[in-house]
């Protein structure tokens, strides 16, 4: 009987017939060839003579999140023209996906904590002055998102290609801006100059927004749309914070209280960007709506 078992156990799964083996042909493209796994495989280059065991895992890490970045912003872009067409099922579905790429952003921290503070020692001092401030990818996102602040702008100065993609993000309306313009196309009476502003600037709220959002968050009944839009905002804020926070907490368990490889304070000023907003309006409705009920 045991014997039985034994030869009945599976340990080769084999191939069908059918599966395609013969790919001479070079028109017939294999999987590495479609993701041009070659050039992505060979980008993890340890920068330490010996290579140290975790230089590979933070290589990895960051490279793996700046993907995931520049998948984010591609959704965003994407969000604000179905905004612009009034295609609201989509940018429903493609805000959906940005959580979720949010949340994968947010799980790196798990893996990256495996890594211990003698572990990062070993090759800190290799990174020089580079740092996660000077990422263009996570500056394109804050961007698009409203913060838009010019004075990150300054370590990419050298920088001609990255200065043109950075300005262009920062003179474009944020996914915000779009949602005052289609207010305004739903009949809300969103202030001209609010429609026209400099979109360079930051946008830090206005109380005659504030007023119509409110009304949509009394009726819900009657405005369920524009209530699931902005609460989907909402979401994109609320993960967004909580990559900042886990960011800041990460950062404290490995470096304590030093100074960033970037020259900033380190923790501290990495905590100071959790006071920062990008939906002032959603937020200022919230203490309105509180105050009017009380009276
Ligand atoms: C051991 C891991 C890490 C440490 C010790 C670290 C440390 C720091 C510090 C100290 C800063 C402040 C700027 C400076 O003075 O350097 C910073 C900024 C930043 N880091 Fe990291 N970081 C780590 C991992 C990551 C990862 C995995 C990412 C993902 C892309 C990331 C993205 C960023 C970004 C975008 C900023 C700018 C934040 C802002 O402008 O508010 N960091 N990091
Ligand atoms: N600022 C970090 C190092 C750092 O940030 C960094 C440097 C090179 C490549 C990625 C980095 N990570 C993200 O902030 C530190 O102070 O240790």
């Amino acid at each position: 009987m045991a014997d039985q078992n034994k030869k009945n156990r599976l340990s080769q799964r084999g191939i069908e017939d059918t599966l395609v083996t013969d790919f001479a042909d070079k028109h017939r493209k294999t999987y590495g060839d479609f993701l041009q796994l070659k050039t992505l495989l060979s980008l993890q280059k340890t920068f330490q003579d010996p290579a140290q065991p975790d230089e590979m895992l933070f290589i990895i890490i960051h490279q793996v999140s700046e993907l995931w970045l520049k998948l984010m912003h591609h959704q965003l872009v994407e969000v604000r023209r179905f905004l612009r067409q009034d295609d609201f099922g989509p940018a429903m579905k493609n805000l959906d996906r940005i959580k979720a790429i949010q949340r994968q952003l947010i799980a790196a921290w798990d893996t990256l904590l495996t890594m211990t503070p003698a572990d990062y020692m070993t090759f800190r001092h290799a990174l020089g002055n580079s740092s996660g401030f000077q990422s263009y990818g996570y500056r394109q996102i804050e961007f698009i998102l409203g913060n838009k602040d010019t004075s990150t702008l300054k370590v990419h100065e050298h920088d001609p290609e990255v200065m043109e993609m950075l300005n262009a993000a920062l003179t474009k309306p944020s996914l915000y801006d779009e949602v005052l313009q289609m207010l305004a196309r739903q009949g809300f009476d969103v202030p001209q100059e609010l429609l026209e502003r400099d979109f360079s600037q930051p946008y830090t709220g206005d109380p005659r927004v504030v007023k119509i959002w409110t009304e949509i968050y009394r009726n819900t009944d009657k405005y369920w749309d524009l209530y699931a839009l902005a609460e989907k905002l909402m979401d994109v804020e609320s993960l967004f914070q909580r990559w900042r926070f886990d960011h800041a907490t990460a950062v404290e368990r490995v470096i304590g209280m030093q100074p960033g490889t970037g020259g900033s304070s380190g923790v501290a000023f990495l905590r100071k960007a959790l006071e920062l907003k990008f939906f002032h309006d959603l937020y200022d409705m919230r203490s309105e709506l509180m105050y009017n009920q009380g009276a």
